[in-house]
Formats: structure tokens, C-alpha cells, sequence
């Protein structure tokens, strides 16, 4: 029997009863993995060897596992720093431990999303506490990361790390697991009765040369086959964002339904984030734990005068003969306070003023599909900065019906027709309504917007003079949604889950 000498090689490294892996057969005939296992194919197919498949999963740490295998936890170190404060008897001030345990950028933010999780204590209003009881020589995290200091490579079953904190792990992208398959080869009978008979060597060529072509020799020698179920690497190409696709289809949406676009600044005044929207300066969600500030500059110069003394005269004593104020201090140089935005309709009350594109006339609608801003805790449901869709009709005479409609038919674009809707409250709006859609794997019900008819108190100051509906929307609850995804972190920020999303199928 003739055949290539690849083939040969591998037929005679190879053995009837023990299987040898490609990597093994690759060492004793010292030639190169791939070509193994293009010869292990052809081979197969002439009935000569028998090849069995397996998939292993490894397990190694990456360099961030590694530093804290080395080191410690960020959450265990804060956990210490808090027990040095005294927070297992009395709660403590979060920045004075956070500053005692040394603790820096993204390390700070690691400690503070793992730390309640784990039990090591609570984190509330800005201040921490400690369990007596937590012990961070149980950490399953920690002993897992200490397990696999040093290695390589090690197999996922030979290591008894329990799912739950592998997962853990992998999400914080502390290991990582790679899959490797596994062809382990042995010889047929056929390939024992040919071996005793005698191989012969084929010359096959794999790759025409300059100099079989100059020669001419490439008319008389033998090519190789095209292997063409060989395993080849796969490539993964570039690719847009699942989460910035929706964005694009939104606008499409958005579009078709007659909006246009508003821009404008992630960083912007406390005027045109609160002011405008009659949030009184005393508001909750106007103090320094859910807003982020600004260090440099913490303030702009000016603000347009007119509106300015209409705003805040709309604060003070309401608008109307009959308005209610909130008859509270409202101080210009509050207003002129920086921040990231907290939502995007800081971009609304800046074109409704008539400041961005001149005087706009009714009928008139506009949106943007833009990031904004909280400082919230995480968890699978908030992150610190979201996509919000926001939008705002205007027109004479509109009611909640219109509200509603326009939602449904928004909505419909993505497939989603059960929305439904709460009462709710915003100092801005009056009906106010927040929506909800059904989670389509857990069946829950998910917050995925807010929405109302803005007020006279708000408008009047900006000098709009007819009805205007107006809405906010989370742009990742609208992919939670259509895609079954549960914990925003996977499609957004850095922690992404590369292999759910390649794996999603866009659906519009
Ligand atoms: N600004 C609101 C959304 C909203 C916009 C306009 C009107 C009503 C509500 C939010 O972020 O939740």
C-alpha cells in the first residue's frame, strides 16, 4: 500500500491498543500538530486508525486572578479595614476605611460590588458595616484563586472548585476557562495487516513552488489532498455591539415615527439636568450620592439670565395666579453646579428652552439614544452609567392615551405588545407612569422606563406654551427583553460576556 508520508509516520507511531493523542503522535513523529491531525483524517477515512474525541476544560487564572491570588481580595481587604474601624460593633464612615485599607481606583469598585454579596457586611448611605461572623479563610473565592496559583493550565475536573464560584470567578474575569478537544487515535485491524504487509512511501506535494513551476516538475508529481474537515482556528471578526445595534434600530424606529435627534453634553449644569424640570434644590436625588460630581471645573459661568429668573421665580411661588411654589431657597450657584447627567432630559429642557435650535413650533417630536449617569449600586439590574431613550412629543391637547399609544407602537417595533403601566411620581410630570415588560425567561416584571405630561410649572419658565408628553427608557431592560438576558453586566461595560453575545442572534 502506498501512502503520503505523513500517513506513514503516523501509522507507525500509532498503536493498536493504546489510543495516543495528535499532541503525542505529534512528539513521536515530530512533525507538526496540524499536519497529525490532517493525516489522522485521511486516515480515518481509509479505515486505518479509529480516532475518539473529547472535549477537556482548562482552567488558569488571568493576570488579575494571579495578582490577587498573590495579594488578597480587594473585598477581604476592606473587609479588614472595616473590622480595624470597629464596624462589627458600630456602622463606620465608607471613605475614611476605604482610605485606610489602601485600597485604589477599579479596586475600590471591586471591593464595594463584592463585599455585601459575600457577607461580609452592608454598605448602605455612605456607610459600611461588618460581620463579626464572615471569615475570609472560608472565602470560596479566595481558596479557589490559591488552588490554581502557579498553573498553567489545569484541568477542570481535577480541581474541586464548586460551580457556582467557578462562575463567580469567570464573571469577574479572575480565570478563565479554555476548551481544548482532544483526538486520541488507535490503529485498525486493517492498518495492523497493512503495517505487517509493508507501507511504501508516496511522494505527495503539499504546496506548488516557484521552482516545481520554473522546473516544469509540477506537471509529473502528486498533490496532497485538500483536507477539507480538518479543524482549522476560528476567527473571530470584529463586530458591532449588540447593544449599540439596538441603539441604531431604535433611532431607526425613532426616525420612522417622525423624531429628530437632540445632542448635547454628558456633563452639563445642575440647571438643565433639575432646575429646568422644577426639582426642587432639596430634592433627594439631587444630593451628592446619586449625582457625580464634578472636580474641575465644579461650575459654569452663566446661564441664560431670562430663563434663569423664570426658573427660579417658577420655584419660588409657582406660575399662575393660583401657582404653589415650593417656597424654598433656590440659589443660582446650585444650579450652576456640574455633573455627569443623571438622565437626558437635561437634553430636553435645553431644546424645549428654545436654546439649541431656535423657537421649536408644535407638532413637533424629538429623542436621543444617549448614555447617562447614576450613582447607584451595582447588581444585575443597575449599572453606573445606562443608555436612556429619550423622547418628548409636542402638541396641543394630548393625553394619556397618546402616551400609551406611542409606547405600544415603540414597543411593537421590538416585538414587546404586553407593556403595562403604574402611576407614579416625578416633581416634572403630572400624570406620571412608569412601564414595566415581562422578563421572557423569568417571567418577571422589569422596570423599563418612566414617563409623564410635563407640568405648567415646567414648561411656562421655558416659554412652551402647549402639551408636551415625555418619557425615559432604559435601552438595556429593552434588550433584556428581547433577548432573555439577565444581568445587565453581560451586555454592557467591560465584564461583557464575549460568548453570549456572539451567540445572540440580532432579531430585527
Ligand atoms: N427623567 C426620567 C424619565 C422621564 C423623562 C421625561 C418625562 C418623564 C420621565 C428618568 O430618568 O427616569
Amino acid at each position: 500500500m502506498q501512502l503520503p508520508e505523513s500517513q506513514v509516520a503516523v501509522l507507525e507511531a500509532a498503536n493498536a491498543d493504546d489510543a495516543q493523542s495528535v499532541d503525542a503522535l505529534a512528539a513521536a513523529t515530530e512533525l507538526p500538530p496540524e499536519t497529525v491531525t490532517g493525516a489522522v483524517f485521511e486516515l480515518e477515512d481509509e479505515g486505518l486508525v479509529a480516532v475518539a474525541e473529547r472535549v477537556d476544560e482548562t482552567l488558569a487564572l488571568t493576570d488579575e486572578g494571579a495578582e490577587y491570588a498573590d495579594s488578597q481580595l480587594p473585598e477581604v481587604t476592606l473587609y479588614e479595614a472595616a473590622l480595624e474601624a470597629g464596624a462589627d460593633d458600630d456602622p463606620a464612615q465608607m471613605g475614611r476605611v476605604i482610605g485606610q485599607s489602601g485600597l485604589e481606583g477599579p479596586g475600590v469598585d471591586i471591593a464595594l460590588s463584592n463585599y455585601a454579596r459575600k457577607g461580609y457586611g452592608v454598605i448602605d448611605s455612605g456607610e459600611i458595616t461588618a460581620d463579626a461572623d464572615a471569615d475570609p479563610a472560608a472565602d470560596a473565592e479566595a481558596n479557589a484563586l490559591a488552588a490554581l496559583e502557579g498553573a498553567d493550565e489545569t484541568p477542570v475536573d481535577s480541581v474541586e472548585i464548586d460551580e457556582g464560584t467557578l462562575e463567580q470567578l469567570e464573571r469577574r474575569g479572575l480565570v478563565e476557562i479554555s476548551e481544548t478537544t482532544v483526538r486520541e487515535v488507535t490503529l485498525t485491524e486493517l492498518a495492523v495487516t497493512e503495517l505487517m504487509a509493508g507501507l511504501e512511501t508516496a511522494e505527495t506535494v503539499g504546496q506548488v513552488t516557484p521552482e516545481l513551476l520554473t522546473s516544469g516538475d509540477w506537471a509529473d508529481v502528486e498533490f496532497a489532498e485538500y483536507n477539507v474537515e480538518a479543524d482549522a482556528e476560528r476567527v473571530e471578526g470584529g463586530n458591532v455591539h449588540i447593544l449599540r445595534q439596538t441603539a441604531e434600530r431604535v433611532k431607526d424606529v425613532l426616525v420612522g415615527m417622525g423624531f429628530q435627534e437632540m445632542e448635547g453634553p454628558h456633563v452639563d449644569a445642575d440647571f438643565w439636568i433639575n432646575d429646568c424640570l422644577f426639582m426642587p434644590q432639596d430634592h433627594p436625588a439631587r444630593t451628592h450620592w446619586d449625582r457625580f460630581a464634578l472636580e474641575e471645573p465644579t461650575h459654569i459661568d452663566d446661564l441664560p439670565e431670562g430663563l434663569v429668573s423664570d426658573v427660579e421665580q417658577a420655584h419660588r411661588q409657582g406660575v399662575g395666579p393660583d401657582g404653589e411654589g415650593y417656597h424654598s431657597p433656590w440659589d443660582e450657584d446650585f444650579a450652576r453646579a456640574l455633573a455627569l447627567r443623571g438622565h437626558t432630559t437635561s437634553l430636553s429642557t435645553r431644546y424645549l428652552s428654545g436654546t439649541e435650535i431656535g423657537e421649536i413650533e408644535p407638532p413637533a417630536r424629538f429623542f436621543s439614544v444617549e448614555k447617562v449617569y447614576r450613582n447607584d449600586t451595582l447588581d444585575p439590574t443597575h449599572l453606573l452609567e445606562f443608555f436612556q431613550i429619550e423622547g418628548w412629543v409636542m402638541a396641543e391637547d394630548l393625553s394619556v392615551r397618546d402616551l400609551m399609544g406611542t409606547f405600544e407602537e415603540f414597543y411593537a417595533q421590538f416585538g414587546i405588545t404586553d407593556i403595562q403601566f403604574k402611576p407614579h411620581y416625578n416633581p416634572y410630570t403630572e400624570p406620571s407612569f412608569e412601564l414595566f415588560g415581562t422578563h421572557p425567561t423569568t417571567g418577571e416584571l422589569v422596570e423599563i422606563g418612566n414617563s409623564g405630561i410635563f407640568r405648567e410649572e415646567m414648561l411656562e419658565p421655558l416659554g412652551v406654551e402647549c402639551d408636551v408628553m415625555a418619557w425615559g427608557l432604559a435601552l438595556e431592560r429593552l434588550l433584556m427583553l428581547m433577548y432573555g438576558f439577565e444581568d445587565i453586566r453581560d451586555i454592557h461595560g467591560t465584564l461583557c460576556d464575549l460568548d453570549l453575545l456572539r451567540n445572540t442572534e440580532v432579531t430585527y
